[in-house]
């Protein structure tokens, strides 16, 4: 099932838009952290804020075990996240994720598994996690798992591109990404832990989003380093600029070692400060996590209950 938000057409490549710019360490990890630091949310609002997390939630496997069995079960809970006591006594309507995010040969057997739940279905590809494979290939892999019914696709860029300045290269080969992807939307992996500095990730933000990604995500989950708020405010700095210039509203994903509801609220906060409350929802912001849900699951059963159950009742994700 495609969602039936807007794709995003891109520009043309134009490096004036990000060739001067500099970002400033310092003052991107201090902004980060006076935010986090500045900024609690308590109780009732904890608990909403954390129910809007599930929903944004690209539930993801992509371990080389997976099996039809395991993306069976990961279905299961993206259709049904939260326990029916909990949404009871919350006076809430089921909801599901966002998404399930699986491997290619993964993706009909999720397709299967959410039939009719409207979930979608987010296949990584292009030679995920290093995308050092002939671009043909990496096109081709796109054309499987649209073929095979993802409906988004999140892809991964030459790190090379980026670290030898080579920006028309990865323009042309996002945007060859993009034309492949069809009416699929496209989630543009950058990586940021291979970049080496914060300029670079403004810069391939900028390149991703003229190229017309849908969104701009931040890791693979497989980098040394993955999703940290420095690198995932200079990503909202990028895609802030390029909205003011284009009108297009492109969407954030942080992914890679997001596992506490602690995590959810920061990487919220971080939205709500630099791009608003519109940028709260599933068509804007997604959360790429593995292993992240059960302990929102678990402070929600708190808010409820009063009591943490043991973490292993929450296992699966
Ligand atoms: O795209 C999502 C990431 O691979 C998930 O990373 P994680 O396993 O660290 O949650």
């Amino acid at each position: 099932m495609i969602p039936d938000f807007p794709r995003m057409t891109g520009t043309p490549f134009t490096p004036a838009d990000f060739d001067a710019v500099r970002v400033n360490r310092t003052a991107a990890e201090r902004r980060a952290a006076s935010l986090t630091a500045r900024r609690s949310v308590k109780k009732e609002w904890q608990a909403a804020w954390l129910l809007r997390a599930v929903t944004c939630i690209d539930l993801t496997t992509l371990a080389g075990d997976d099996t039809p069995g395991r993306v069976a079960r990961l279905c299961a809970k993206a259709r049904a996240p939260l326990r029916p006591d909990l949404l009871d006594a919350l006076g809430l309507e089921p909801m599901t994720v966002g998404a399930v995010c699986v491997y290619p040969t993964m993706v009909p057997h999720a397709v299967r598994a959410l039939e009719g739940s409207g979930v979608p279905v987010a296949s990584v590809a292009t030679g995920f996690p290093a995308g050092l494979t002939p671009l043909p290939l990496r096109l081709e892999e796109i054309r499987y798992a649209v073929g095979e019914g993802a409906a988004e696709i999140d892809i991964v860029i030459t790190r090379e591109h980026v670290l030898t300045g080579r920006w028309s290269a990865l323009y042309d080969e996002i945007a060859a990404m993009r034309a492949v992807c069809g009416a699929a939307h496209m989630k543009a992996i950058l990586a940021t832990g291979d970049l080496k500095t914060l300029s670079n990730v403004y810069r391939a933000s900028m390149v991703a989003m003229q190229a017309g990604a849908d969104f701009i995500k931040t890791s693979t989950g497989k980098e040394n380093v993955n999703a940290t708020l420095p690198v995932s405010l200079t990503m909202l700095r990028a895609l802030r600029d390029f909205q003011a210039r284009t009108g297009q509203k492109v969407g954030f994903k942080p992914a890679g070692g997001l596992k506490t509801a602690k995590d959810a609220l920061a990487w919220l906060i971080l939205m709500k400060e630099e791009l608003g409350t519109r940028h709260m929802m599933p068509d804007l912001f997604r959360i790429g996590a593995s292993s992240l849900l059960g302990d929102i699951e678990r402070q929600i059963e708190h808010h409820v209950t009063g009591r943490y159950s043991a973490a292993n009742r929450h296992a699966l994700a």
